[in-house]
């Protein structure tokens, strides 16, 4: 069944490369979604992953209480095509142009292989786009307003397990010190979190001295014992085997996708490992772009709707506590309600 109200499959008459623009869902308001720029092994890969992360924004967008649906585009480039900066302007404009076709159902914001810089080219074309840069009016990079809520989220869980949302001497470890993991191991060293960190690219290693972080090699990190584990890197992290592994007490990161499949959800559970769905702790960064930018609201109103992810989280973990099911059920059957859909 086709779960999906409208796909666009555009070649971009300048660029030549398919673009694929999914609207999931206009249930609670005009959809929004990143702008996906990533080498995939045909344009059918691409489609597959525009309608998976599609999906995933309606959830996000419906767990967070906000008034939008889900959309995402994907531009999918052939293995090891590289842009130079006039053929990305082209696939930018290519873009803009399909965005405008579906006259404000849709605006788009970064993704993986895009930044605020592009949505200013973007913005040339259509109006419907956000997260451009502050001197173009708009929100800018998303990562710290992904990380705030991601604070809050911790908040939420250590107060769930410990009693005490404070993160003074709480186990953490990060994984992954990009661009929002950088950001949140600052707010976590700043309330005096035991805070060890790992990242596949040993260049940032000296954050972690920066910060009196303890470094711990990327290839043993899921064994390391801590309190509550916070994936900040890649998807798919969490499989049957990986799991296994795992010495913590909870998971709450903004990675993406952590879940191999949503059968390890239940196998976290059966471990006695608390999960929280990313599309819920991950939020903060596009609640942040979203209110400002489309709803118009100001950045202490916007800060407080990142910082209720606390509260969110909180209302999860004490539903699946009390009806014995997992908080990402809890979270699925709390989206559901917001969409009609139960
Ligand atoms: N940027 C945002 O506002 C935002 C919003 C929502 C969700 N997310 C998600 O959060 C995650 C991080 O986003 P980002 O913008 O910081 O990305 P990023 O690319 O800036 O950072 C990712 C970091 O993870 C490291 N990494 C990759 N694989 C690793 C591994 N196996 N072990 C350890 N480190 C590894 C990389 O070296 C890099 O430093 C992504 O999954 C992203 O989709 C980001």
């Amino acid at each position: 069944m086709l779960d999906h109200e409208q796909i666009l499959i555009r070649r971009g008459p300048r660029s030549g490369l398919p673009i694929v623009l999914a609207v999931h869902s206009t249930a609670l308001g005009p959809a929004a979604g990143g702008l996906r720029l990533w080498h995939y092994p045909g344009w059918r890969d691409g489609l597959t992953d525009a309608l998976r992360l599609s999906s995933a924004m309606t959830l996000k967008f419906a767990a967070a209480g906000l008034p939008s649906g889900g959309g995402k585009t994907v531009v999918a480039l052939p293995p090891g095509t590289e842009l130079d900066p006039p053929s990305r302007r082209d696939v930018l404009r290519d873009v803009a142009e399909v965005i405008n076709a579906l006259d404000g159902t849709y605006a788009v914001g970064p993704d993986v292989g895009t930044s605020p810089a592009d949505m200013a080219v973007i913005g040339e074309t259509t109006p419907h786009v956000f997260c451009k840069p502050p001197h173009l009016g708009g929100s800018g990079d998303s990562s710290p307003h992904t990380a705030q809520g991601t604070l809050a989220a911790l908040h939420a869980v250590s107060h769930h397990l410990y009693g005490d949302r404070d993160l003074d001497g709480r186990r953490m470890t990060l994984i992954g010190l990009g661009h929002v993991g950088e950001h949140l191991a600052r707010l976590l060293t700043a309330e005096n979190a035991d805070l060890t960190v790992t990242d596949i690219d040993p260049a940032k290693r000296p954050l972690a001295e920066e910060l009196g972080a303890t470094w711990h090699s990327s290839a043993t990190i899921l064994s390391k014992e801590t309190d509550i584990l916070i994936p900040a890197a890649l998807g798919g992290l969490l499989t049957a085997q990986t799991t296994h592994d795992l010495r913590c007490r909870a998971i709450a990161g903004p990675a993406n996708n952590q879940l191999d499949t949503p059968e390890v959800a239940g196998l976290l559970h059966r471990r006695g490992i608390l999960w929280i769905p990313d599309y819920v702790v991950s939020a903060g960064g596009v609640i942040n772009a979203i209110t400002t930018e489309l709803h118009h609201l100001d950045a202490t109103q916007s800060s407080t709707r990142v910082n209720a992810i606390e509260t969110i989280v909180t209302d999860l973990l004490t539903t699946a506590a009390t009806q014995d099911t997992t908080p990402a059920q809890a979270g699925h059957d709390l989206a559901q309600r917001r969409l009609g859909t139960t």
